[in-house]
């Protein structure tokens, strides 16, 4: 059972980063499980200090000695503890839900606490992502009222209640074998909440957003995991708090040491990004924390998840290393075809829409002006760099094939034909669109389990079979005209 024990108040008051790290190793390591309230409240007070409240620089240069480091005293803690504490405790009445495990309408309970709690103020400002935000200002964004829950449910003893995780959703999950699921948060802007209902209609959907049955299941050390990667070291646009960033960074390498960020493909990310702003000597380089991210979702998640190939390939591109930044967007592509487009998937489409439309069009001018650097140059000339670019755009397609929204447009087919141009029209006739065996492979299954439909066979791309209304009463995307294009101009 948590709580804010003697053995917590020593680490206080905290004075330092190093003093913030002890309080989390003792909470990691300690014999009960960490006290997620009394962390995010510490670790948002910290945040706040350091982003927000930041002390007025003044004119003398005293506040060039003074120390940035906010001291978190141990009764501004306790008190907005207390305060959780009471507000929880005091709105659940535990006698109702005497079951050994939590059911549905205890977990809305609680999400409706949080909720009502909430001010009406716009929710997608910065910070507003710990109990600190919640306590001082009632304000939350989407990560953070569903923290919320799993947290109050941590101080009720409900420990089957826990944090599920996509790559721009989060909701809970509980029950005897933990595969009961609830939304208990809104996501985006203009969609109504779902609270109280099942992922499981949403996941019939195939959208990324629940990306198909493979989030992360968080277990109380991933769910401090969880808190110290949404902790957000950013001032303004283009200023970050050095000490915030160092603080998340060392706290991200003891979670990362106690393996608990083996299974959470973002955090990994989020150490890379860290780690290029900062190496830390003699911890491995943010390449190889990319690939581990990569190897995560591959082993633990059937490579459902984009980010890992996005964290590289971003990483790869500021480095100036085109060829393997192409690479990693195919493999990015290959991942998202396995998906239905659904119109809550705007994120992962604003990302692919940057690649396509910005990042590989700068890529491919940046060549063809930088003539001295035959190095680069050599990338218009490369059949495999033409090949991971088709890759890229076919997975694309293939995402919008049978989606109930689509998701091309002619900006796409102009950047497309911009970029592909470029390529020597001998180095686009070396390449080779055979398909490939796993294709072979699909197809096969396809003729497996395709059934007859009104006399023709109709398989959409995912291995299902599903009526020529898309299974959903929708027309689906029929084959795109992207697809056309390419091919027409291989002609060429
Ligand atoms: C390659 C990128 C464009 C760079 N940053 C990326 N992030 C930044 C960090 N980030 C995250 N990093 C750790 N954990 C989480 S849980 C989560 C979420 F489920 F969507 C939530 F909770 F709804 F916000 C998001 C997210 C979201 C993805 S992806």
């Amino acid at each position: 059972m948590a709580g804010f024990k003697d053995r917590d108040k020593r680490h206080f008051p905290l004075t330092d980063t190093s003093s913030v790290v002890k309080l989390f190793e003792d909470q990691l390591k300690g014999s009960n499980e960490p006290n997620l309230a009394l962390l995010s409240i510490t670790l948002g007070c910290i945040e706040n200090a350091l982003t927000l409240n930041r002390s007025v620089p003044s004119t003398d240069d005293s506040t060039l000695l003074r120390p940035i480091f906010p001291v978190v005293d141990l009764d501004t803690v306790e008190a907005l503890y207390t305060k959780f504490e009471t507000l929880v405790k005091g709105s659940v009445d535990l006698t109702k839900y005497p079951e050994e495990y939590s059911s549905r309408d205890l977990v809305k309970r609680i999400s409706d606490v949080i909720w009502s709690s909430l001010s009406r103020s716009f929710k997608d400002k910065a910070h507003l992502q710990s109990l600190y935000s919640f306590l001082t200002g009632n304000k939350l964004d989407c990560f953070g009222v569903a923290f919320g829950v799993v947290a109050a449910a941590q101080l009720l003893g409900r420990n089957d209640i826990h944090l599920a995780l996509s790559e721009d959703h989060a909701w809970v999950v509980f029950g005897e074998d933990g595969t009961d699921t609830a939304e208990v948060t809104w996501h985006g802007k203009g969609n109504e909440d779902k609270r109280g209902q099942s992922i499981a209609l949403s996941v019939a959907e195939k959208s990324w957003l629940y990306l198909n049955g493979q989030p992360v299941i968080c277990n109380r050390l991933m769910e401090v995991a969880a808190m110290v990667s949404a902790a957000n070291p950013s001032i303004s646009m283009t200023m970050d708090s050095i000490e915030m960033g160092a603080l998340q960074q060392e706290l991200l390498w003891l979670l990362y040491d106690e393996s608990h960020l083996s299974k959470y493909p973002m955090a990994l990310g989020n150490l890379g990004d860290l780690e290029e702003i900062s190496p830390t000597p003699g911890r491995p380089p943010p390449l190889s924390l990319f690939q581990e991210a990569i190897s995560s979702s591959v082993k633990n998640y059937a490579n459902h998840h984009v980010y890992p190939y996005t964290y590289m390939g971003g990483y790869l591109y500021r480095k100036r290393r085109y060829k393997e930044a192409i690479k990693c967007w195919a493999e990015a592509s290959n991942v998202i075809r396995k998906f239905n487009y659904t119109r809550e998937d705007e994120e992962i489409y604003k990302e692919f829409l940057e690649i396509a439309n910005e990042l590989i069009p700068n890529i491919v001018k940046a060549v063809t002006l930088n003539t001295l650097d035959h190095e680069q140059l050599n990338l218009l000339y490369d059949p495999v760099v033409y090949g991971d670019i088709l890759r890229f755009y076919d997975g694309i397609c293939e995402w919008e094939e049978g989606s109930s929204t689509p998701v091309l447009h002619v900006g796409w087919a102009q950047h497309l034909t911009f970029s592909l141009n470029k390529f020597d029209p001998r180095t686009r006739a070396k390449i080779d669109v055979g398909k490939d065996e796993d294709e072979e492979d699909k197809k096969s299954d396809d003729e497996e389990d395709g059934e007859e439909v009104d006399g023709k066979k109709v398989v959409d791309n995912k291995g299902g079979v599903q009526d020529s209304e898309n299974g959903k009463g929708k027309a689906a995307v029929q084959k795109d005209p992207l697809k056309v294009v390419v091919e027409e101009m291989k002609e060429v």
